[in-house]
């Protein structure tokens, strides 16, 4: 018998680098997730049993985290701030390449030394690595937990500094934010969940084969 197989794919920024690597593994959605018309979520693929569903970034973690996807691709950032024991992160995609950054006003920064924090108030979509990152040299984070356009905050009075993405900097930039430290490198990876890699051992050792082979093709 066939294993049924479910991957789940971030509708975000990574969907466009992960289709040519999905590709390259030889998975191709069918043409409906392409159909901007569409509301479906879960589709069918040229791979016989194997279905793609396009989740938000955070929950296609949590879908494979609880054994509802088998596996997928999620950026690192995402993997360390849930920390889901169920995960298990094999193969480094080298796509979604970013970083996790704190940051703050050009001019605060101009006479502010990082080093020098005892505590410190910042928006950001990731509290957990926030917290775990300053707690480990003893500075205590309050974080106000943003979705998104983080770097509104400072501006607004809600935070002087932020953690989030950054790749180009342009955001920040624009936002008139500098950044002060980097907390973490990023990229994609494919995640498993290990209760479906333990029931379907052999088809899922085969696709991590795959996937390495597509990431270095
Ligand atoms: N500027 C960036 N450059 C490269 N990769 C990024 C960048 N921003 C985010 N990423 C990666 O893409 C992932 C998804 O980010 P994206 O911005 O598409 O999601 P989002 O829109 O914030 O999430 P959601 O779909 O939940 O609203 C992040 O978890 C990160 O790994
Ligand atoms: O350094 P840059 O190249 O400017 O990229 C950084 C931006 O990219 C991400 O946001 P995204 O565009 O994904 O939107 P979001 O606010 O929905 O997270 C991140 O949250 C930054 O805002």
């Amino acid at each position: 018998m066939t294993d049924t197989l479910i991957f789940a794919i971030p509708k975000g920024r990574i969907l466009k680098e992960a289709l040519p690597l999905l590709a390259r593994a030889g998975i191709e959605p069918d043409a409906d997730f392409h159909d901007p018309a569409s509301r479906a979520l879960q589709f069918g693929t040229n791979v016989p049993g194997l279905s793609l569903i396009r989740v938000r970034a955070f929950d296609a973690a949590t879908f494979v985290a609880h054994g509802a996807a088998d596996f997928g691709i999620v950026g690192s950032d995402v993997i360390d701030e849930f920390g889901y024991e169920a995960l298990y992160a094999p193969v480094d995609l080298k796509i979604g390449g970013c970083r996790l950054s704190v940051a703050e006003p050009k001019a605060l920064a101009e006479d502010d030394d990082p080093r020098s924090w005892s505590h410190v108030r910042v928006a950001t979509k990731y509290p957990n690595i926030t917290s775990r990152h300053f707690a480990a040299r003893g500075v205590q984070a309050e974080c106000v937990k943003l979705n998104g356009a983080m770097e509104l905050a400072p501006r607004l009075g809600l935070t002087n500094r932020i953690v989030d993405l950054v790749s180009s900097g342009q955001t920040l930039k624009e936002n008139g934010l500098v950044e002060v430290e980097v907390i973490a490198d990023v990229s994609s990876r494919l995640i498993v969940s290990r209760p479906s890699f333990k029931r379907k051992a052999e088809v899922m050792t085969d696709w991590l084969a795959r996937f390495r082979e597509a990431v270095d093709a």
